[in-house]
């Protein structure tokens, strides 16, 4: 083990360390006070679940009862599978048995539980109150444990339900995988670490038969070599074991994109890209062809989480109750509908679509799979697949087969027929508004196979006391050709016999309702846009016919047109290509409400001197490929920060350049330029998110071995401990070899061993060697979280640069004082903490806005997200993220440069 990009930054990588777009530590013990004074009763939503009978009579008291509860909190230990179960481990032997005997007022207190269908056990949740939390000692250090963990990015809060939709994407090494409305990005987290899953013990594997393995066997047992077995069997061999799959998460909104970019970047992934599109239309995504003809990305898994009325989140959003209204799931639906078909279209033969909601309601979910398949050809074209035998112990109910439809005004319809009767009849078309006919179940026709809604999987909140959910999983047998929306389809005769009477009885309405009625909901997040839809499908499915039978492609001349506020592509009716340029190539372009464009991706040659440079200082193998490395200025130079991708995600970027796809994050960042002095020493330091990856292909001249517990103690609690005199001699059993190694980065690696003083997995982090001094390259928080999993210690950590105090901001030392960074009024991260504000205010029920409450609910004020678009405001980022002793640092250095510590010179960023 060793490589950490999917999370595992208790392990060196990762920045991010400071916890943000996590959690804030305080919602670990937070109660809902609003929850309390709600009235958790709403008529029409109570009248019309009930009526539909969604659970047996028996059952209803528990189901609304459970629906009224407030939400167990929940978490999932993420990262590479050994990682996880590292951390994990050390939840059931320290923290556990601690809890397990806490009383309070005589009972004894329920300890967190392991969600027993969660493969591996690594999805936990709680019901401790929030006053047993407080009032415990045995409590508070779980509770710091959680906060740190999560912190770091070692533990992801989630709600449990939510965890189900990839766990049924049968994820396989070397994929291609959408996540069409991905934000906040608690999904795409998962699947991040499902695309790279196996990938270490691959590596590991390749070292090995090279001749450059660590001299461990990958034997099973450890708990660093858990995926050995799967990993070796599975495929994806052709990159020396490294994942060549692919995640593309995307997210229409803007804020929301960057929520998610904060959620997924802390993963560290080079096969990650983060988009920005309506997922109605997102654009097809040209990639390179052998042949004459251009071609286009098709995915092997896609997951439309789609924004939904989140009916089913009651007990993390009690404002649902007051909210709740009819035309909120009807308003939907038509969105919902038209993700799901082009998700169909972007898939491979053979693919699989998740479709998951956290509504109860059946327009929301049957009515818009039935309707999918209906347009994309029917079951022959399109699936649904039985999942009955997956996640054994997950209680869950079928889907429903007959379902009845409640209008705004809250009458309910048994069927279509009875409204197109009833419309017939009626003055006006005023209460028929959003009614659709696919909201009703399918009528079929005689020897029509019936969609099979059984497979269709619902989760009730009395099941496993969690929040309601509904995911289906379809699969694409063959090509299709969607049937645009306004192209019905063909009627059984008594149907097309009434439509007719109907439509030409007086007064009877000239339209249907959805024609002209766009949800004001979903207006409010500017999703349900007035889609060019046949366009849509008409380009989409010639692409797909050009690639299927091989015909020409022709480049389509492109627009772009504003709507509504946001930069929507309106795709003409031409007959290819779905991406549409719409920027011109000068980076970085401001757009309306402050979007901003990303600096371009451009490739380094590999034969770039600095590349070169860097690869013989840090002797990486010949075979770590050198043609992935970008930078992100115009001029294409490595001025700052050198990124890393995979090939796919390089391709991509390359060929859709100036194309009009709005890509927001892609590559992580490897090596940063250094401001030191000296001669031979490599000005790239090897940046901690890139550390995994690049580390297991370092040479030895550049690696610093250690085995013993107080060695790493004292590297993680002490910062830029002295070498000078006789300083390293401190330095246990490293010392030697820290007083040797020429000056410049390093990498230190932490190997298990059985000894008592021993580690039990491998840990692998930047280190740098100074002048006179030595230092982990950590953010404080990652420290202390390694302190206090590794040693159960929350001792203060002393920072010898300032004299040795213990960091506690007391000043003592003669240092300068501490500047406080306070991001100026107007800058991109004030704008960014307004937008969380809201983000928050939504969670806590503020906005009358129904749509996916639960998005901003991991989110709160406070939280350092800051939207990141150049290269610049990366590394400012970065260097909050290092704390304010990197600030103090860079002061001293401005103010006093002769006279300080030789580390602030050292360890500066250019
Ligand atoms: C239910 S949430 C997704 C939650 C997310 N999958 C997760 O697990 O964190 C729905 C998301 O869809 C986004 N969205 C809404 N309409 C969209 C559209 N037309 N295209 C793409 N994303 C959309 C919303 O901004 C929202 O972030």
């Amino acid at each position: 083990m060793g490589k950490n990009f999917r999370g595992g930054r208790g392990r060196g990588g990762g920045r991010g360390g400071g916890g943000r777009g996590a959690p804030r530590s305080d919602t670990w013990n937070n109660t809902r006070t609003d929850a309390a004074v709600i009235d958790k009763h709403n008529d029409s939503f109570e009248k019309y679940y009930n009526e539909l009978a969604i659970v047996p009579d028996n059952e209803k008291e528990e189901f609304w009862a459970a629906l009224r509860r407030e939400l167990p909190n929940s978490f999932r230990f993420c990262g590479s599978k050994g990682h996880a179960l590292a951390v994990q481990q050390r939840l059931v032997d320290h923290y556990v048995p601690e809890i397990t005997s806490v009383k309070y007022n005589g009972e004894t207190v329920e300890p967190p539980r392991p969600v027993e269908w969660f493969p591996e056990k690594l999805a936990w949740a709680m019901t401790t109150p929030k006053n047993v939390i407080r009032k415990f000692p045995p409590f508070s250090s779980f509770q710091k444990f959680l906060v740190s963990e999560t912190s770091v990015g070692n533990i992801s809060r989630q709600e449990i339900v939510s965890m189900i939709p990839p766990l049924l994407m049968d994820i396989k090494p070397g994929m291609t995988v959408l996540d069409l409305c991905a934000a906040p990005g608690s999904k795409s987290a998962q699947l991040i670490e499902m695309v790279h899953r196996g990938e270490e013990a691959r590596i590991r594997h390749v070292l090995q038969q090279i001749g450059r393995g660590d001299g461990r066997e990958v034997t099973p047992g450890g708990i660093e070599t858990l995926d050995k077995e799967q990993a070796l069997n599975e495929g994806d061999w052709s990159d020396d074991g490294r994942s060549t799959g692919l995640l593309i998460a995307n997210d229409v909104d803007y804020r929301r994109a960057q929520m998610l970019v904060h959620q997924v970047k802390r993963l560290n992934s080079p096969n990650l890209i983060v988009t920005n599109h309506d997922a109605t239309q997102f654009p097809s995504i040209r990639i390179p062809s052998t042949g004459p003809t251009a071609k286009y990305l098709k995915f092997d898994r896609i997951l439309a989480d789609v924004p939904c009325s989140g009916d089913g989140t009651t007990r993390k959003n009690p404002n649902i109750w007051k909210d709740w209204i009819p035309g909120n799931g009807l308003g939907l639906y038509i969105m919902q509908v038209r993700i799901l078909v082009r998700a169909l279209q972007m898939l491979k033969v053979g693919g699989r679509v998740v479709y998951s909601t956290c509504s109860l309601n059946p327009v929301e979910n049957e009515a818009v799979i039935a309707t999918a398949i209906d347009r994309c050809g029917g079951l022959e074209k399109v699936n649904v697949i039985d999942c009955s035998k997956e996640l054994p112990g997950l209680r869950r109910a079928p889907g429903l087969k007959q379902w009845k439809v409640m209008d705004k005004q809250g009458r309910i319809w048994s069927s279509w027929k009875d409204v197109e009767t009833a419309m017939a009849e009626a003055e006006s078309e005023e209460g028929f508004a959003r009614l659709q006919e696919g909201m009703f179940p399918p009528e079929m026709a005689d020897g029509e196979e019936t969609i099979p809604y059984e497979r269709c999987i619902r989760v009730y909140p009395h099941y496993q006391d969690t929040g309601g959910f509904f995911i289906t999983v379809l699969e694409k047998r063959s090509e299709i050709k969607a049937r645009p929306e306004s192209a019905p389809k063909p009627k059984p005769e008594w149907k097309s016999a009434q439509r007719s009477a109907a439509s030409s009885a007086p007064g009877s309405p000239k339209k249907r309702a959805f024609d002209e009625d766009i949800s004001p909901t979903a207006k409010k997040v500017k999703v349900d846009e007035p889609v060019k839809e046949e366009a849509v499908e008409t380009q989409a499915d010639v692409k797909m016919e050009e690639e299927a039978t091989g015909g020409p492609v022709q480049e389509a001349p492109s627009a772009a047109t504003p709507m509504d506020g946001v930069e929507t592509p309106v795709v003409k009716n031409e007959p290819a290509d779905i991406p549409i340029k719409s920027e011109p190539a000068d980076f970085p372009v401001k757009k309306k409400n402050n979007q901003m464009h990303e600096e371009p991706y451009k490739y380094l040659d590999p034969e770039h001197p600095e590349l070169q440079r860097i690869y013989a200082f840090y002797e990486i193998s010949p075979r770590f490929p050198r043609d992935r490395f970008m930078v992100r200025n115009a001029t294409g130079e490595p001025v700052k920060a050198v990124y890393y991708t995979s090939t796919l995600a390089r391709d991509i970027l390359v060929m859709n350049e100036g194309k009009g796809m709005k890509f927001v994050q892609c590559g992580v960042k490897m090596f940063m330029k250094q401001d030191s002095q000296g001669h031979d020493i490599c000005r790239w330091r090897i940046q901690s998110e890139g550390m995994p990856i690049i580390e297991p292909w370092v040479g030895e001249g550049r690696v610093v071995r250690l085995t013993k517990r107080p060695t790493l103690r004292k590297l993680l609690i002490e910062m830029f401990p002295k070498m000078s005199g006789e300083g390293w001699k401190k330095m246990g059993e490293i010392a030697e070899r820290v007083r040797d190694i020429s000056m410049g980065c390093c990498v230190l690696r932490v190997e298990p061993s059985d000894d008592e003083d021993g580690f039990q997995e491998r840990i692998v982090l930047p280190l740098w060697r100074g002048i006179s001094s030595l230092n982990l390259m950590l953010p404080k928080e990652e420290r202390k979280a390694m302190l206090l999993r590794l040693y159960n210690d929350d001792s203060p950590l002393i920072d010898h640069s300032r004299g040795g105090d213990n960091n506690n901001n007391n000043n003592q030392g003669n240092a300068a004082p501490t500047p406080v960074l306070t991001p100026a009024p107007g800058s991109l991260t004030t704008q960014v903490d307004a937008l969380i504000e809201t983000a928050a205010a939504e969670a806590a029920g503020d906005q009358a806005e129904p749509i996916a409450p639960s998005l901003a609910a991991d989110i709160r004020p406070g939280d350092n997200i800051t939207a990141i678009v150049t290269e610049d405001q990366d590394i400012e980022a970065e260097s909050r993220l290092r704390g304010e002793d990197q600030a103090r640092r860079d002061a001293i250095h401005e103010m006093a440069p002769g006279v300080t510590d030789e580390e602030d010179v050292f360890n500066k960023t250019v």
